[in-house]
């Protein structure tokens, strides 16, 4: 039986120019690989690194990571060759930047199917622009759309400090409320979501800072630019042993006979509800799709 929950804790840029950073993915400990043509790519090397992410996806060998491919905006002089050459690779999804408006995702989606693509293969959506804030319950609900496929959103930072002129601060005070509408749009589609990059990779502490605070306000992982950020990251969103293990007590609690009339328990001291028993069920789910991939 497939695990129902898939751990997206981390998501690893790397630039499809470099061939060095395709290869050593497959022996990197991580979730999520976002294969670039977008902005990590110099526009002289777009063909390059479109030819090598074909390669390398069609290749395979990355196992249990998700394969994602960012491609250049549809109405860039490379949108549509990149998403030609994606859907004939065929990742686990396509990563689509820029988004404005659930209409930008639904061209994309048509397009994938005019291509002939595999009815398997999803959209991710970049959340990285002032257009996107505003609409980005709407863009949310493309999670429901059964044409589009959308899957997750990928919070863009750093076009966001660029476009809105708010600075990417220590603490991220000011983009706290895009952030924040950008869970609950997701949470809403019943899509995942993962935060944006931290640049300085050589800080080590101000990283960990950063992963702590995306996994307190419901982050499901986070975009990475350097491997040595993956085990810091893990660290962050994997869920604890004291979690895993109250989750399982809680489940326990509720499954007793005596208890399975009772919408709330008490637990060591603590009011317990049916719907933090729902919550540790994620948890254990989470720990479990972890413990399989080894
Ligand atoms: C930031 C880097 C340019 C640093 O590269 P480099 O100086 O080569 O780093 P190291 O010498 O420390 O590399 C050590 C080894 O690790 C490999 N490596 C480095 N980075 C990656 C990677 N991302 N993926 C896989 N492997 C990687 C090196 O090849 C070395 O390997 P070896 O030789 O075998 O020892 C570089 O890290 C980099 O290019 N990072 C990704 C940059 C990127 O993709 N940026 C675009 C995404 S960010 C963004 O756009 C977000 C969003 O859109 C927004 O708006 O916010
Ligand atoms: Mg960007």
């Amino acid at each position: 039986m497939s695990a129902p929950f898939r751990p997206r804790r981390s998501a690893l840029y790397m630039p499809g120019s470099n061939a060095r950073a395709l290869e050593k993915a497959k022996s990197l400990d991580v979730d999520c690989l976002l294969l670039d043509l977008e902005d990590a790519v110099a526009p002289d090397a777009k063909d390059l690194a479109r030819s090598q992410i074909v390669e390398a996806v069609s290749a395979g060998g990355y196992g249990s990571r998700e394969v994602v491919v960012r491609i250049n905006g549809i109405d860039t002089p490379w949108g549509e060759a990149d998403l030609e050459a994606a859907v004939g690779a065929n990742p686990d999804a396509v990563l689509v930047p820029k988004v404005n408006s659930p209409a930008d995702l639904q061209r994309v989606a048509h397009k994938i199917s005019a291509l002939g693509g595999s009815p398997d293969l999803k959209l991710w959506a970049m959340m990285e622009t002032p257009e996107a804030m505003l609409n980005a319950g709407a863009i949310g609900a493309c999670g429901k759309d059964t044409q589009v496929r959308l899957s997750c959103f990928v919070m863009g930072t750093n076009d966001l400090a660029k476009e809105t002129r708010a600075r990417l601060s220590p603490g991220r005070a000011a983009m706290m409320p895009w952030l924040m509408t950008c869970v609950a749009a997701a949470r809403a589609g019943g899509i995942d979501i993962l935060d944006g990059v931290f640049n300085a990779f050589q800080d080590e502490d101000g990283f960990a800072e950063e992963c702590a605070q995306g996994a307190d306000m419901g982050m499901d992982g986070k975009t990475l630019i350097h491997p040595k950020q993956i085990v810091s990251c893990h660290k962050a969103f994997s869920p604890t042993e004291d979690e895993i293990a109250w989750a399982r007590k809680i489940n326990a609690e509720f499954e007793k006979p005596e208890n399975s009339d009772k919408g709330a328990i008490q637990v060591d001291g603590k009011m317990v509800e049916r719907l933090h028993a729902e919550m540790g069920k994620r948890v254990i789910g989470i720990a479990d799709s972890i413990a399989a991939r080894g």
